[in-house]
């Protein structure tokens, strides 16, 4: 659609008067710089001129395939506007994910179908295969002459991949692997891109050499014709039906009968099948192969933030704008943001988006730092990372997805509707809570390194820096509140220290009363779930407060306030949140909760004229917002009209079922 112009909403222009700091000076601390900030303009820029953003129909009103069809179209011509004009027009060679992540955005309401090619497919190449296959495959993929995707999970299971059924049989006579899909539920189910668009995929299967079966390995497997598009002899692929979003990502099914792919498709870096089928195992750590979903889960806490902050700035637009009720008898109404409860509602979300992008960024640095460890042979640094990835990943995408569906909640019944677009980003993050690894298991992933750290600071021995919380907990260190970042923050980890104690004596007292291991594990795993949640909050609140310090130190005084008023307003909501657990492992009083209850409400009234400005520092062009209620202008209800209007159910006065049915109703002859 052409976004038309508008002048700004009067009650827009007097909120952005009102703001006390340097819009420019936050934005460019969240691109990491204003270098950074002028680059990914000059590629917005760029995308938005190409005409591509265009629909001649709003994607909610087209049909699945015609969503389908145009999504495939787009990806098609940014794919190429990527590989060429973009880099020829900014001059800029190094493209920097975050800004091409954001301008997608603009083109697609809901997921593009190339989506997993560049974010499983083309890493799994980089981080799978050995320098003679990197070289064969990374160049197509990149050219896009080859498009993939990354298929893992079965009809039968997910979670659990060591559970997966299909199998890939090493044949040392043709030097082949058979791939076979023996059951039904050994399909493979939901990769993004599988159903219509792919034509190679990375499929994970069981392997088997010489009779026997070492687990699941990674394959590199060709499903389609190149030319024809038809799926090859022995492949059976389809799209599994509609879903609550990703409706344009044709997420498939595959089903493999004796399939054949040549023995160097096994993705061999870590792992290796030779010629005569001897199985050499990797050489330093037997989950390498689970790499790229580290990967992901490490860029979804980013993709947390992106959508929180989409969703946020929709929502306080939209509340500067909307008036409603009464304060007292014969005022005039007021905007919804002036009522605190509204202010509750929407304040956290920016700060969060805050917190998590900042977290985001740190995890990416550790992710890089980790990689260049291992590249070094160095793999001890693995546990930490996975632990991290694993608990940050489960708690930003919940967390987001619930200040998302607030946002909505914020927007009243407008809220509701598609061109709010606020059922869109709510539908792409509630999935992230659920993909890359469902919140409970990644939480009792990150639970398992924290019960070994336990042990081991018990042991005497030192543990890692984010939990070493737990030697100062061990060795009898009481815990006495301030109200201050840093007494908050020890408190949060008093708290996680406390709650992973307990479920370690849950599981011994357990084991004493003769249950095995598994069992006493099993059965604590509500506490577990809830010791690493804990855990991952003493994480994001120090990583935020310790970012905006470093981040801040040469910003102007009022972009500090700003910034810190945000800080502080995170810890005390979740100071207030978790009351219960404080005064059960801190020394937090109730005349500290008062104060902490006091000063939040405080927060909201001094964060209220900076409220717009806030938002408007996310950055976020209309053409990416895609929102009837979040644009620039504040022109509400104009564009709520506007897509009325527009909606193809109005192209005609009379529909037609009136003549096939209701009229013949209402004449008694149906
Ligand atoms: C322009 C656009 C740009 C876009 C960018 C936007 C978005 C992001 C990009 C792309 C993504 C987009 C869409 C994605 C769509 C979704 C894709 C998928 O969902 S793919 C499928 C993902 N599936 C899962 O995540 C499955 C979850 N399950 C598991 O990970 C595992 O089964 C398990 C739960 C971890 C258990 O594994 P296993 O049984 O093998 O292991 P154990 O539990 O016995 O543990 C043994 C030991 O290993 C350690 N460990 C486990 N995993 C890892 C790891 N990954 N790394 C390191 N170590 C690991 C574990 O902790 C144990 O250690 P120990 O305690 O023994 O020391
Ligand atoms: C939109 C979308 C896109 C996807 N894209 C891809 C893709 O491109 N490629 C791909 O391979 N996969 C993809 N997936 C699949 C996704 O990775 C899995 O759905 C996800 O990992 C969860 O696994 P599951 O569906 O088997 O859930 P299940 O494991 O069946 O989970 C169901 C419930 O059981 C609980 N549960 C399961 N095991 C345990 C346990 N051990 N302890 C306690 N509770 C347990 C879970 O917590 C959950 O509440 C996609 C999924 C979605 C929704």
């Amino acid at each position: 659609m052409v976004l038309k112009k508008y002048n700004i909403n009067p009650d827009l222009a007097l909120e952005r008067q009102k703001c006390t700091f340097d819009i420019e000076e936050i934005i460019n601390i969240f691109d990491g710089g204003k270098e950074k900030t002028s680059q990914r303009r000059k590629i917005e820029d760029v995308v938005l001129k190409s005409g591509l953003c265009h629909d001649d129909v709003p994607e909610e009103c087209m049909s699945l395939k015609e969503r389908y069809e145009n999504a495939v179209r787009k990806s098609c011509f940014f794919s190429k506007l990527m590989k060429t004009e973009l880099q020829e027009i900014t001059g800029i060679e190094d493209f920097e994910t975050p800004a091409i992540r954001r301008i997608a955005d603009a083109l697609f309401k809901d997921i593009s179908p190339f989506l997993l090619h560049l974010g499983m497919f083309v890493p799994t190449i980089i981080g799978q295969c050995t320098s003679e296959q990197l070289m064969i495959w990374l160049p197509k993929a990149l050219d896009l002459q080859i498009i993939g995707g990354y298929a893992q999970t079965e009809l039968g299971h997910g979670t659990f991949i060591r559970g997966l059924e299909t199998t890939a049989t090493y044949d040392a006579d043709t030097e082949e692997f058979v791939l076979h899909t023996p059951t039904l539920t050994a399909h493979k189910w939901w990769a993004g891109g599988l159903g219509k668009t792919i034509n190679h995929c990375i499929v994970v299967a069981q392997l088997y050499t010489k009779g026997v079966c070492y687990g699941t390995h990674l394959f590199m497997v060709q499903i389609r014709d190149l030319d024809t598009h038809m799926p090859l002899p022995g492949i059976k692929v389809g799209e599994i039906g509609p879903r609550m979003g990703f409706s344009s990502a044709d997420n498939g099914f595959l089903g493999f009968n004796n399939f054949r792919i040549p023995r160097n498709n096994m993705l061999m870096k870590h792992a290796q099948v030779q010629k005569d089928g001897t199985y050499v195992k990797p050489a330093r750590h037997g989950k390498l192969t689970y790499q790229t979903m580290v990967f992901v889960r490490v860029t979804l806490v980013n993709e947390a933030a992106f959508n929180l902050s989409k969703a946020v700035t929709i929502a306080v637009r939209y509340s500067a704008v909307r008036r409603q009720s009464e304060m007292r008898p014969n005022e005039p109404e007021p905007q919804i943001l002036d009522y605190p409860t509204q202010q509750h509602k929407l304040f956290i979300g920016i700060a969060t988006a805050h917190a998590f992008q900042l977290t985001a960024n740190w995890l990416w640095n550790t992710f890089k730092s980790v990689l260049s460890d291992m590249k070094k042979g160095d793999v001890g640094t693995l546990p930490e990372l996975h632990a991290l990835s694993s608990c940050l990943k489960a708690v930003c995408t919940s967390d987001a997805a619930l200040l998302i569906e607030q946002c909505r909640y914020a927007c009243g019944g407008h809220g509701y509707m598609l061109s709010s677009n606020l059922p869109y980003i709510y539908s792409f993050v509630a999935a992230t809570r659920t993909y890359e690894g469902d919140y409970t298991i990644l939480l009792l992933q990150t639970a398992r390194f924290l019960v070994k750290a336990w042990e081991q600071a018990e042991a005497g021995k030192t543990v890692t820096p984010t939990v070493s919380y737990i030697s100062r907990s061990l060795k009898g260190e009481k815990n006495s509140w301030r109200s201050t970042d840093e007494g908050i923050i020890k408190s949060f980890q008093a708290v996680a220290a406390g709650k992973i104690a307990l479920c370690v004596k849950s599981i011994r007292d357990r084991m004493k009363s003769g249950l095995d291991y598994e069992d006493a594990w099993l059965l604590t795993t509500v506490q577990l779930v809830d010791a690493a949640e804990a855990h991952c909050r003493s994480v994001i609140l120090e990583t935020y407060c310790n970012e905006v310090r470093r981040l801040t130190k040469s910003s102007s005084d009022n972009v500090k306030i700003v910034m810190h008023q945000l800080v502080t307003l995170y810890l005390s909501y979740w100071t207030l949140q978790r009351t219960g657990d404080l005064l059960r492992y801190s020394s937090i009083s109730e005349k500290d909760i008062d104060f902490m209850q006091r000063q939040y409400e405080e927060l909201l009234q001094h964060i209220r004229p900076n409220a717009v400005a806030l938002v408007d520092a996310f950055d976020l062009r209309d053409e990416i917002l895609h929102s009837s209620l979040g644009a620039y202008d504040g022109r509400v209800y104009e564009r709520l009209m506007e897509q009325a209007e527009n909606n193809p159910m109005n192209a005609e006065p009379v529909n037609q079922s009136f003549h096939k049915y209701i009229k013949p109703l209402l004449q008694g002859k149906l």
